[in-house]
């Protein structure tokens, strides 16, 4: 389903002034509100609110109304954020992908396999997670050094998609790992990954919409949750997520942009969590959590 940013182009001064109207407008609704610098030099900056393309025509009402008495004039513009097509961004670019001390790649590559790599085989098909897109990068990358620092006894993998993050905990520590979707045929793909990564055991392969599974119970709380999946489903599922968390333990995020950052944190602070570091790639960032 297709997202849409109305904006306005403005100064900075009155972009901050429009993003304290819009924020008083949406309060605690969910919709991502945010300011972004266009052009430094020529004070261009723009006030932006994401919603979806179905709701515009009352939003695009709420945010004229929010903004009318001090900016009668200013136009509020809009933009089509393009539908996320994650199997298509997977298979973007097929060679290896060095994120922290993993490496991963397709079967065809093997022979590029150094001797202290921490390799992860996987093929593009029909899950999500190669390594190529910036949010798997991130998360592989943020692993490495959450776990370097404090080896967790237990994790969960919240949108395995096809598995690799789960396997690169797996490939760090021999703990359990909980790993989830929500779309079964990704589960499969993750489970056979698993397998031709040796490690099929000790990763417990679930389909699970969010944390609507007994496995959660079963298996949690969690020393370490990773969660890669888009910045509304992870703001909406911050309390539920900071539940499942031992005492002590940090969260990966990822699937965010840039521009969503401090809503996501913000949303995580409310849950009672301290943001510890963000990782930026192309774009999307990984953030730390504890
Ligand atoms: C961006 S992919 C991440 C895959 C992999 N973890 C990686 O980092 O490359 C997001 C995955 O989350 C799954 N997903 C989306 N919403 C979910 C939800 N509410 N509960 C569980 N899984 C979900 C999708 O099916 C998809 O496989």
């Amino acid at each position: 389903m297709s997202e849409v940013r109305l904006f306005t182009t403005t100064t900075e001064v009155q972009a901050n002034h429009i993003l304290d109207l819009l924020s008083f407008e949406f309060g605690e609704e969910d919709y991502a509100i945010a300011t972004t610098e266009v052009d430094e030099k020529n004070d261009i900056w723009q006030a932006s609110v994401y919603l979806m393309l179905y709701e515009e025509d009352e939003i695009r009402a709420r945010v004229a109304r929010a903004i009318a008495e001090d900016y009668p004039d200013l136009a509020i513009e809009r933009e089509i954020i393009p539908d996320i097509d994650w199997i298509a961004k997977s298979l973007e670019g097929l060679t290896p992908v060095r994120a922290g001390r993993f490496l991963v790649h397709g079967s065809h590559d093997r022979d590029k396999v150094r001797p202290h790599d921490l390799a992860i085989e996987i093929d593009a098909g029909q899950a999500f997670g190669t390594g190529h897109h910036g949010t798997t990068a991130g998360c592989l990358e943020m692993i490495d050094s959450v776990v370097r620092a404090k080896q967790p006894r237990n994790a969960l993998d919240l949108g395995t998609g096809s598995g690799v993050l789960a396997i690169a905990v797996r490939k760090l520590v021999n703990v359990p790992v909980l790993a989830t979707d929500i779309d079964p045929v990704a589960v499969r793909v993750a489970r056979d990954n698993g397998r031709r990564n040796g490690v099929p055991a000790g990763i417990e392969w679930r389909t699970a919409p969010g944390f609507h599974s007994t496995a959660f119970a079963e298996y949690g709380p969690f020393d370490l949750i990773i969660a890669n999946i888009l910045a509304r489903p992870l703001m909406k599922m911050a309390p539920q997520l900071v539940n499942h968390l031992a005492p002590g333990g940090s969260v990966i995020l990822s699937g965010i942009l840039a521009s969503q950052r401090w809503k996501v944190i913000a949303a995580y602070n409310g849950a009672g969590l301290k943001h510890v570091r963000t990782l930026w790639r192309n774009g999307w960032v990984t953030i730390h959590l504890q």
